[in-house]
């Protein structure tokens, strides 16, 4: 009972934050992990909330950790990056990127990584040298797909993506090669951490570790030859080849091999799992469709260019709706629902102390279904956006994080989820069959059947 004691009550200087550890070593893992519905706040937090408030404790695989719900303790942890706080998420998340991942970096080394990573991800290189294909292969894709009557959105997106952005990485590459580092891309996915309550768990891990082995064995490989053969490439392998040789270079080779393979991997993962959402939500709300039809038929009645694609000016200027409808999915998917930090030290927040060590998990989704900041919350509802600033995150919309760890691609899935909705509104009729589109929280969102599309070119086009 001694032993029972010192686990629930553990030492810190200062007044701890309420709650409980659960069982010693799993403490409440299970709880915090349990799937449920999509449209509700994990029962797990809304219980230990009304027990205890927006901050409590409690121990999560394995590690005494700080839960924040509060909207301002969210923003003031995430702020204290470098300073009080640290990112640090599960071993079991990001190990397998390795440890050259810019995930375990900190100080000058993460912010020379962000900046490398903003030269193919920034708006400038999506402008100059990635719209045009993302374009072009977005609308190839789509029509292929309409041609089998019935795809699934996430696998074709992924596709897709990993299509245009691998040349544009790496360019050059032999057909054999570049077809194996594009199959790793697309194996790795986070979500075998998701479903880690689910026997499927153990086969995703497998997969996602044996792409990391594999495809970054592979840029290596590329790496060295194109080190020693010096030919010169316009891609973003060479942008970092620059980087390794410029005076005082905060990286080495590794951190950039690592660099190349977990953005390629990150952004299908991700864009895919966001475009799923929003076209769910915009085939469930045929409002919310006929308003997305109007503004994108605006935009191909005004293109001088009827054979171009999407431009940067159009995207920028004239999707104002689509962009409510971007981020309104996004409020409702949270898509990152918990963001993991460590304390450097002890910290003083709301008269309560975070004690040295310990693990704060900042919720922004608590927020976003938070009834007194949007109305209804469950409800699906671009116009709440109607007026607001749509690009920029606070504390009351956090789905891209916030301080300096804020996501490096936010502008490429906004981009690239607009030009997917623009193909699709005007070009074809589409449904999703809902028994085949469930989605839960683990508590990240997750299809456990995919999300398939009935899709057939619309009579007029
Ligand atoms: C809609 C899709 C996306 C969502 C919701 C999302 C969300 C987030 C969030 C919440 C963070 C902050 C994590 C933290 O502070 O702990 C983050 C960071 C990050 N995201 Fe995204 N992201 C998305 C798309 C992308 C894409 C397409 C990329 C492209 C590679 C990307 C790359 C990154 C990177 C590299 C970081 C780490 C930044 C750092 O450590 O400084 N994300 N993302």
């Amino acid at each position: 009972s001694q032993l029972w004691y010192q686990w629930s009550n553990p030492k810190c200087n200062g007044k701890l934050p309420p709650g409980s550890m659960g069982f010693p070593i799993i403490g409440e893992t299970f709880d915090y992990f349990k799937p449920h519905g999509f449209y509700e706040i994990s029962p797990f937090l809304r219980n230990k909330m009304l027990k205890y408030g927006p901050l409590f404790r409690t121990n999560i695989l394995g590690l005494k950790t700080v839960v924040s719900t509060d909207m301002d303790v969210n923003m003031e942890i995430l702020r204290q990056e470098n300073k009080s706080f640290n990112l640090s998420y599960p071993d079991g998340l990001v190990k397998p990127l390795g440890k050259d991942s810019l995930f375990f970096k900190t100080g000058n080394v993460h912010k020379h990584i962000k900046h490398i990573s903003m030269r193919l991800l920034g708006s400038e290189n999506l402008k100059r040298k990635i719209i045009k294909d993302m374009d072009r292969v977005t609308c190839e894709h789509l029509r292929l797909k309409a041609g089998e009557g019935r795809f699934d959105v996430k696998e074709a997106v992924s596709s897709l993506i990993t299509a245009y952005l691998t040349p544009k990485v790496i360019s050059n590459l032999k057909q054999e090669t570049q077809t194996k580092l594009m199959n790793n891309f697309k194996a790795f996915s986070f979500d075998w951490f998701r479903a880690s309550y689910a026997l499927s768990a153990g086969r995703g891990l497998y997969n996602t570790l044996w792409a990391c082995r594999e495809g970054m064995k592979l840029i290596k490989d590329v790496y060295t030859r194109r080190k020693t053969s010096r030919e010169k490439h316009d891609d973003f392998l060479e942008t970092t080849i620059e980087e390794l040789e410029k005076e005082g270079s905060f990286v080495n080779e590794n951190v950039l091999v690592s660099l190349i393979f977990t953005l390629s991997c990150i952004t299908q993962d991700t864009t895919s799992k966001a475009t799923c959402m929003a076209v769910k939500f915009v085939s469930e709300n045929p409002k919310v469709l006929a308003e997305l039809k109007r503004e994108h038929e605006a935009i191909l009645a005004s293109r001088k260019d009827k054979e171009g694609g999407v431009t940067w000016e159009e995207y920028r200027h004239e999707m104002t709706f689509t962009n409510m409808v971007i981020n309104e999915s996004l409020r409702m998917t949270n898509l990152a629902p918990m963001m993991f930090r460590r304390a450097v030290k002890d910290v003083k927040i709301k008269g309560y102390t975070i004690p040295g060590g310990w693990i704060v998990m900042v919720i922004p989704s608590v927020v976003h279904f938070d009834p007194e900041i949007y109305e209804n919350p469950f409800e699906f509802n671009p116009w709440r956006w109607e007026g607001k600033e749509l690009r920029s995150g606070s504390k009351k919309f956090m789905v891209f994080g916030a301080g300096i760890r804020q996501c490096a691609g936010s502008e490429f899935a906004r981009l690239q989820i607009s030009i997917f909705l623009h193909h699709l509104v005007t070009t074809y009729t589409f449904s999703l069959s809902k028994e085949d589109c469930e989605v839960i929280r683990v508590p990240g969102a997750l299809f456990p059947n995919g999300i398939s599309m009935n899709i057939s070119k619309c009579c007029s086009t």
